[in-house]
Parts: structure tokens; C-alpha cells; sequence
């Protein structure tokens, strides 16, 4: 059992959805469906466009089918087939691309992953060639942005963690928004993370992927490290499952498909992503997800023995200090549909971390009976402590997600190119800096840009 001294992180914020309203073998009420009004309701009619073929055995909405060359995201489109080769050269150094009037829009942020993932196969499961992903990923992302502050305008906190903040900002130069988290080195070294922080630039400077942030460069002064990444302007999906207390099925799954092709994405290049939570997924202004927050991510074609993450969502592998690998992503993919289908986290008790631990190390869990019993069935199949059983760790790999029952009707290469609908879309005004959709913070009092002696510059030389 770790000592909480161990950890990098404590649920913060409200934290939990309360489990109190759950009475284990009571129906869902008509009052838990209105729940489900707020925020989401406006668009609830468009669940039925999620995935065109619907599955007979479900009880979705059946959906008229989306025409195929829809693409809500007015980019995918002109992207698919596009060789990675090409798309290589239409993007321009960092610099160049902060400077110059053509910006890459976010469709070629996609196109190295389209491309590496295209295929002609029958199947519907993108065909992922791992070496292929990784060669596109490093031929597109060898560019090594280096920015000062004076390249910004620094505004508001968009979010706050264990080591800093995130800010929106406004590049000077092309006047574009962009979001940079702030880490304090002293801290990040009193806490232990140096390596962590480090992890965390190169594996962002490595990954590129439509469902990951994009990582535009960084910077370093005396007191701070910098990290510009794109503004992801419809806020957390925390936020939104919190309003909404927990999503319908439909809504649910359609997160989880998107977070499970970024899990397979990451696992294809050897990386565990180890932080998976609502507060980590963000919304872009269409409503596809973009997982932020690499702090914890690592490379590691085998086998790992770091105890980090955040106590609702850590493996039993993890919380017993064992070795473990890939694996642990699939739990947490787990416990992270269950929490957006019941509001609460299976292991939570009361907030208190030793708690949770102790549950998850007993690995009982209790569905609620609104869960579909597809969802349930691979639930449990995911939150399994046994690892020769857990799905996504056997030999199928992150197949085996995919094409369980509870995703059938998910057409995942069209999901791959954001070529289905999201079933919630951000009220925001897009490219405008329209941060309205996330929590207010109170401001960094010490300025940045500290001059002077750097103690600690030389343990992060990348940044
Ligand atoms: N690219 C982005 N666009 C918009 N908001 C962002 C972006 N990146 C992060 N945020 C906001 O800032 C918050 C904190 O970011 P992040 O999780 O990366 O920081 P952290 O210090 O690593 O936090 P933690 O303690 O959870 O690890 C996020 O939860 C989110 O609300």
C-alpha cells in the first residue's frame, strides 16, 4: 500500500461526483433523466448521428446515416490519402509558422496520423503500422520551437495543477491563441519530477495525433519553464460530466472510442499515457477530445515499476507497486466509462486516497443497473485486476477494445478523421480567445520572465 507522500497528485477541484445518489439495485428515476438536460440535452438529438450503424443489439436511437463525405470539422477532408511525405513539407518550422500568415490549420495537424493510418483493408479498425505512426511522427515533428515570452500577450488561467498553470495567451506575431502551461522549476524539483517534466516535453514533441494536443515548442527563464500548445477552447470534459452529473450511453461511448484510438496511438509507439481523468480531456469547439496533460507519460516498450497517476484511476498493478505496462491505460479507459455512465468513480470512498487504494486493491465493483449491460460486460473486462484477463493487454491488443460489443456500431476509421458528429458542442466562439468555459482561477502574482541565476537550468535542457 503507497503512502500518499508517493504521489504526484490528489484529486483536486469538486473533485468526485457523489456516488449518494446511487442505491445499489434501484431503478433510474425519471429525476435522474432530466439530470441529463443540462448541458447536453440541446444537442441529445444528434446521439443518433454518433455511429451511422447502429447496433441491432442496443437500445440507441436508431440513426440515419451521416453522409459520407461530411466533415464537421471543415478540415479532415481534403486530408485523407495525403502522404505523410507531403504533408511533412507543407509544414513550416515553428518559427515560421508563428511569424507567418500560413498557419497550419488543425487538419494538418491530423494528416500525419491519416496518413499513416490509411488503409484499404475491409475492416473498420484503422490498420495502425507502428513503425510507419512513429517515422510520420518524427518526420513531421523535428522542428524545435523555441519562443520568449515577448513572443506573447499572457492572459487569464485557463486551469491549474500540481506545478503550475495553464494561460491562455495571443501570439504577437500571427495573433493567434494559444494556451502555455507554466511549471515552476523549484517546484517541479522540490516534487521530484524533473525526469517526469522532461518526459513530458519529448513525448508531446514526439506524439501527433488528432485526439492529442499539439505541442508548438517551449521556452525556459531563471524561475520557469514554458510549454505553447494549442488552445483547446471548449474547456473539460470534468466540467461538462459534472454539469451534466453523468452522460447517456450513446454520449459515453463516443468519448471513450475517441480516447481509445489515442490509447492505441500511444501504445503503438511505446508510450503508457498513465493520467487518464475527465479534467484530462478537453474539448475542441466541435466537440472531439483532446487529451492534455503528458506529465506521466513514458516510454516504455516493456515493463515499469513508477508508482504516479491520481488514486481513482490507478491500477491495482500500480497500487501494490508491481511492475506493469501498457496495461494500465485499459483500466483506467475502464474506470474512466464508468465514470462518465455513473457520475462517480467505482473506488471511490469518502475522498480518502488510502480508501480508494484499499478498494481497488479488493477490486469489487458495483454497477449501477442504469450501466448497459454491454457497457458493463466490457467494463469488467477492462477493471480486471488479472492481466492475463484485462482487454486491451492480451494478445489483440487494443483490438480487442475496439471490437467489443459496447463499440460495435463504431465506425472507427470514420472516427479517426472526426468524420462523426460530437454530441456536444461547445458554446464558444471559435479563434476568438473565448475562454468562458473554463473555471475561474486566481492569478499568478509573481511576474514571468525572471532574470538572474538560473539554479536549476541545466536539468532541463530540452526546454
Ligand atoms: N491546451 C490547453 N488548452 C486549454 N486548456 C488547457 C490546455 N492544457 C491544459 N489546460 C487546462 O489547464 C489544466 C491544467 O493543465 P495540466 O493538467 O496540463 O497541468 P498539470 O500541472 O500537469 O496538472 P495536473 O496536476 O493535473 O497534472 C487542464 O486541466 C485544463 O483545464
Amino acid at each position: 500500500m503507497p503512502s500518499l507522500g508517493f504521489l504526484k497528485k490528489i484529486r483536486s477541484k469538486d473533485s468526485q461526483g457523489s456516488p449518494s445518489d446511487f442505491k445499489p439495485g434501484s431503478p433510474t428515476t425519471a429525476k435522474d433523466k432530466d439530470k441529463f438536460g443540462s448541458p447536453i440535452s440541446p444537442v441529445l438529438s444528434k446521439t443518433s448521428n454518433f455511429f451511422p450503424e447502429p447496433d441491432a443489439h442496443s437500445n440507441l436511437p436508431s440513426a440515419p446515416t451521416a453522409s459520407s463525405d461530411h466533415d464537421m470539422t471543415g478540415a479532415g477532408t481534403h486530408l485523407v490519402g495525403q502522404s505523410a511525405a507531403a504533408n511533412t513539407q507543407q509544414v513550416p518550422s515553428i518559427r515560421n509558422m508563428v511569424n507567418g500568415p500560413e498557419y497550419p490549420s488543425n487538419g494538418q495537424h491530423d494528416s500525419a496520423y491519416a496518413a499513416a493510418t490509411n488503409n484499404n483493408n475491409n475492416t473498420n479498425l484503422p490498420q495502425i503500422n507502428a513503425p510507419a505512426a512513429a517515422k510520420a511522427t518524427r518526420e513531421v515533428r523535428e522542428t524545435k520551437g523555441k519562443y520568449t515570452l515577448p513572443d506573447f500577450t499572457i492572459s487569464r488561467t485557463l486551469g491549474t495543477g500540481s506545478f503550475g498553470r495553464v494561460h491562455l495567451v495571443q501570439s504577437k506575431h500571427n495573433q493567434r491563441f494559444y494556451a502555455v502551461k507554466v511549471l515552476k522549476k523549484a517546484q517541479v524539483v522540490r516534487m521530484k519530477q524533473v525526469e517526469h517534466t522532461n518526459d513530458e516535453r519529448r513525448m508531446l514533441q514526439r506524439c501527433r495525433h488528432p485526439f492529442l494536443i499539439t505541442l508548438w515548442g517551449t521556452w525556459q527563464d531563471s524561475k520557469n519553464l514554458y510549454m505553447v500548445m494549442d488552445f483547446i477552447e471548449g474547456g473539460e470534459l470534468f466540467s461538462l460530466l459534472r454539469k451534466s452529473q453523468r452522460f447517456p450511453n450513446p454520449v459515453a461511448k463516443f468519448y471513450a472510442a475517441e480516447v481509445t484510438l489515442a490509447l492505441d496511438y500511444l501504445h503503438s509507439v511505446n508510450i503508457i499515457y498513465r493520467d487518464l481523468k475527465p479534467e484530462n480531456l478537453l474539448l475542441d469547439r466541435h466537440g472531439h477530445l483532446k487529451i492534455t496533460d503528458f506529465g506521466f507519460a513514458k516510454e516504455v516498450p516493456d515493463i515499469t515499476w513508477t508508482l504516479c497517476g491520481t488514486p481513482d484511476y490507478l491500477a491495482p498493478e500500480v497500487v501494490s507497486n508491481k511492475g506493469y505496462n501498457k496495461s494500465v491505460d485499459w483500466w483506467s479507459l475502464g474506470i474512466l466509462i464508468f465514470e462518465m455512465l455513473a457520475g462517480f468513480t467505482p473506488f471511490w470512498d469518502s475522498g480518502s486516497p488510502l480508501k480508494i487504494y484499499e478498494n481497488i486493491l479488493k477490486g469489487r465493483v458495483k454497477y449501477p443497473p442504469y450501466i448497459h449491460p454491454d457497457a458493463q460486460d466490457l467494463l469488467s473486462k477492462l477493471i480486471t485486476a488479472d492481466l492475463t484477463k484485462r482487454l486491451g493487454n492480451l494478445h489483440g491488443g487494443s483490438k480487442d477494445v475496439m471490437q467489443h460489443q459496447w463499440f460495435a456500431e463504431v465506425t472507427w476509421e470514420r472516427l479517426a478523421k472526426k468524420d462523426i458528429d460530437a454530441p456536444y458542442v461547445p458554446p464558444v466562439k471559435g479563434g476568438q480567445g473565448d475562454a468562458s468555459l473554463f473555471d475561474k482561477y486566481a492569478e499568478e502574482t509573481e511576474p514571468y520572465g525572471a532574470t538572474g541565476e538560473d539554479q536549476f537550468g541545466k536539468l532541463f535542457p530540452d526546454f
